[in-house]
């Protein structure tokens, strides 16, 4: 397979350009940690957030957002339930939705919940590397809490397994990000190393793909694409921060400045 099979920058920086000017509305149901920065995230990439996650207008909303998010970090049983409900509206309207399985593999309340949810084919799986080995049901370093207790590499096979059982494409996150479907295997490049020492960050980003996938036709380079602009605005944010509690302030700084040549000199995709 040659590169030409993958999106390139410049076609991530038109769908960067097209969340812009269409302004998708993004429902997302995520944790009580991630949902400020995510809707920040959101604005400064051109996106319009909304927070929804009652039973009684969960599925409402399905009907009038562009594309959903289902972030399982904070869960309880009514939470579950309003998840199962938009996943399933989302699924029978044709709109986009994206799975962060948070913490999936650290206690089977948390596995149990992401299987259910990944066997209502979501659009776009997007976790660290634990959680998608725990979700793919593959052996390995299960997660520290929320955190990867393993690098994104190691996640491949069992995102390959797990695209092929739900017909997700697959995004791992870590210091390379990949990007998985049945024929593709994508490498994206860029970040920091703080942006893992500040909560959220995976969580914003996921809300960030559905923003892509809400504009694009093709998950694999909406996902692509969502990924390469974050590793850009993440790498360009670490740039003269003091620590770990610059990173959300400055990656939506970034997010919301990021041109095209800063795109193309912040991030790489290639092959894996
Ligand atoms: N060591 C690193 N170097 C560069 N970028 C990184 C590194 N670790 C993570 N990232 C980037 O940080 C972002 C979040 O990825 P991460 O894997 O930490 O998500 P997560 O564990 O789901 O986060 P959270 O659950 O706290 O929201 C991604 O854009 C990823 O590329
Ligand atoms: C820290 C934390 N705990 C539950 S969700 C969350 C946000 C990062 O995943
Ligand atoms: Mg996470």
């Amino acid at each position: 397979m040659t590169d030409a099979a993958l999106p390139t920058l410049d076609e991530a920086g038109v769908l960067r350009e097209a969340v812009r000017s269409q302004g998708p509305l993004v429902q997302n149901i995520t944790n009580y940690v991630a949902m400020t920065l995510s809707a920040n995230v959101l604005l400064a990439a051109g996106a319009s957030p909304a927070m929804v996650h009652a039973e009684e207008e969960v599925t409402d909303f399905v009907a009038i957002a562009s594309a959903l998010v289902v972030n399982i970090g904070t869960l309880s049983p009514s939470w579950v339930s309003a998840m199962v409900m938009a996943a399933e509206a989302a699924g029978k309207a044709g709109k986009p939705w994206v799975l962060d399985p948070v913490g999936c593999g650290a206690t089977p309340y948390r596995t149990e919940t992401a299987r259910r949810l990944a066997a209502l084919k979501p659009t776009i799986i997007r976790g660290n590397a634990s959680e998608i080995i725990a979700l793919a049901g593959a052996s390995g370093a299960a997660p520290k809490g929320v955190d990867s207790a393993t690098s994104a590499d190691a996640a491949v096979g069992p995102a390959r397994l797990l695209s092929r059982e739900t017909g997700a494409v697959v995004a791992i996150t870590g210091e390379v990000d990949f990007v998985v479907d049945a024929t593709r295997i994508a490498a994206i490049e860029g970040g920091d190393e703080l942006m893992p020492v500040s909560t959220g960050v995976g969580c914003a980003l996921s809300g960030l793909t559905a923003a892509y996938a809400a504009i694009s036709p093709d998950p694999f380079a909406a996902a692509v694409a969502a990924l390469a602009v974050y590793a850009a605005a993440g790498s360009i944010a670490a740039r003269g921060a003091g620590g770990p509690g610059d990173i959300p302030a400055r990656l939506c700084n970034a997010l919301y400045r990021l041109d095209a040549e800063g795109l193309r000199s912040n991030a790489t995709i290639r092959l894996a």
